[in-house]
């Protein structure tokens, strides 16, 4: 897992190295600077003619000690800083005067369109307000040139917590954050202006996991280690069996791709309750598959329960359709389930502005809306979930006690705890048809392999997303369909021996 900051932790983060271990602030600065000038040479930026842009806080104090950097192993490099001087910090001021000791040309009104690099040192974490001006002007004629582009520690105008565009931003091709990822470089659309990140230890004090109030994370792939580990004396009991309530008048479909992900990711059983059309496809398609089937009759609690008896983990929701069976079914397993429980799609339309049920639920709940469907459950409009995705989703799966995967381009995923994810693997590919159910296959796999469900969720969304990865890198974003993400749910197994 790696540990992700927002803008709020990483000043606090600086200010506990100076204040409470003692790194003094220029000794960072230093070294953050160095890192970025590591990088202006290892990525091979073109440094013919250098423009270092720089604000008057820490940011620009950093970029004032690359040009410096520049400066001494011959590169012809500008400083031009955008803001008046008595606003200068106390670091950037020195680093001012120390270029000026070096004589390093400063140019008042710099045209970018000169210069085959500049250095984007406006604004960094200290970002608190909409850009404009002078600011705005600069950075829309930077992002015209023809210049490449490197950005220290977070490209200026992006929100360091949210990835969103504050008036204006600098589309950079590398990003050198330092310390930690900032959550702002994750989200879109700052993570398209970021370009490459790289992360650079500068020294900042590294805080233990707990300590933080808010722990932001995300997967990578040495965690796929975390699937559980197969049993040589294992048999299919071992590893799970599943009840999933899913499809509706011929709507096979998403009960198939779910099911059939829930056994490539290595559940031992599933029972499939569907309705009696899709008998003939769902059998011939899926024979490893338990069924059970209801007609235009009222539905059969017995049946249902049987499978609530058997199950150890529920599933309800891909394909079933909202209408009357569909919410009697959803209704039975609520009263009846009592094991961990997963709802998705129609199962949570059927939710919508009844959600307080599910605080009843003796078992843990994991959920999986797309924004649209969070929007309707939860009341909280998409554009104001992308002004605080953390908070938002962490606010409402402690209020209905869930684990919530709230599915987008970065998926977050809370259980309400102090430990929040979001997700990085994954394409644009993965938005097809069927997409959702193969994730929601996944996690009842997990599940039934004996995660829980803050230990599936994470894992599940970042096992998806590679999938997508792999399926994309054989077919393309265009052309790849969900099945061809459950083709390779094998290929990412196999690689969990090699991870660890
Ligand atoms: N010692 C350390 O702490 C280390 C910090 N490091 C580096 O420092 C960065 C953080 O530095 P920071 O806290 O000084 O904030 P920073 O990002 O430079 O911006 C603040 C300035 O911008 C201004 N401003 C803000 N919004 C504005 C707007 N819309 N339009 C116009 N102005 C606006 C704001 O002005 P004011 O609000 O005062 O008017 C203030 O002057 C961090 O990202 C990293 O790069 C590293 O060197 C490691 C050691
Ligand atoms: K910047």
């Amino acid at each position: 897992m790696k540990q992700i900051v927002t803008g709020g932790q990483m000043k606090f983060l600086d200010d506990y190295t100076i204040r409470k271990i003692g790194i003094p602030s220029l000794v960072l600065m230093e070294r953050a600077a160095l890192s970025v000038y590591q990088a202006l040479l290892e990525e091979k930026f073109p440094l013919k003619k250098v423009l270092v842009l720089c604000g008057t806080g820490n940011n620009g104090g950093d970029g004032v000690a690359v040009a410096r950097m520049l400066h001494v192993t011959g590169v012809s490099a500008d400083i031009c800083i955008l803001g008046k001087k008595d606003h200068y910090t106390e670091e950037m001021r020195k680093q001012v005067n120390i270029a000026e000791n070096y004589h390093i040309s400063f140019v008042k009104n710099a045209v970018p369109a000169e210069y085959t690099t500049i250095v984007d040192a406006v604004f960094g974490v200290g970002l608190s307000r909409e850009v404009d001006g002078i600011y705005r002007d600069t950075i829309e004629a930077l992002n015209r040139s023809e210049a490449r582009i490197m950005a220290v520690d977070i490209p200026s105008g992006i929100s360091a917590d949210t990835g969103k565009v504050l008036g204006c931003a600098v589309k950079a091709d590398v990003t050198v954050t330092f310390a930690y990822e900032k959550a702002g470089l994750l989200f879109y659309p700052g993570a398209s202006y970021a370009g490459k990140v790289r992360t650079a230890d500068i020294g900042i004090y590294k805080l233990p996991r707990n300590d933080f109030e808010l722990s932001v994370l995300r997967c990578e792939e040495k965690d796929l280690y975390r699937i559980p580990e197969r049993k040589p004396d294992g048999n299919k009991g071992t590893y799970g069996k599943i009840f999933l309530a899913a499809g509706s008048r011929d709507i096979s479909g998403a009960a198939y791709l779910s099911a059939c992900a829930a056994l490539r990711t290595g559940a031992g059983m599933i029972k499939v309750h569907t309705r009696e059309e899709n008998r003939q496809v769902l059998t011939t398609m899926l024979p490893e598959a338990m069924y059970s089937f209801y007609d235009d009759e009222e539905i059969k609690k017995e049946q249902i329960q049987e499978g609530l008896t058997w199950a150890d983990v529920i599933g309800v929701g891909p394909g079933l359709g909202t209408g009357q069976q569909a919410e009697d079914i959803l209704y039975t397993i609520l009263a009846e389930g009592g094991k961990p429980l997963l709802i998705d799609a129609d199962g949570l339309n059927l939710l919508a502005g009844r959600m307080e049920v599910l605080t009843q639920y003796p078992a843990p709940i994991l959920i999986t809306p797309h924004l649209g469907e969070f929007s309707r459950i939860s009341g909280v409009s998409v554009k104001e979930w992308k002004e605080a995705p953390l908070y938002l989703t962490r606010r409402f799966a402690q209020k209905y006690h869930l684990t919530v995967v709230c599915k987008d381009s970065r998926t977050v995923i809370s259980d309400g705890s102090e430990e929040i994810f979001i997700n990085t693997s994954g394409n644009s590919g993965m938005a097809t048809a069927g997409s959702g159910d193969v994730l929601f296959g996944i996690l009842m796999g997990l599940l039934a392999q004996g995660l829980t469900a803050k230990e599936a969720a994470p894992l599940g969304v970042y096992f998806h997303g590679m999938a997508g990865d792999l399926a994309a890198s054989q077919k393309g974003e265009y052309s790849m369909i969900a099945g061809d993400m459950i083709t390779q749910t094998t290929e990412i197994l196999k690689k969990r021996g090699t991870v660890l």
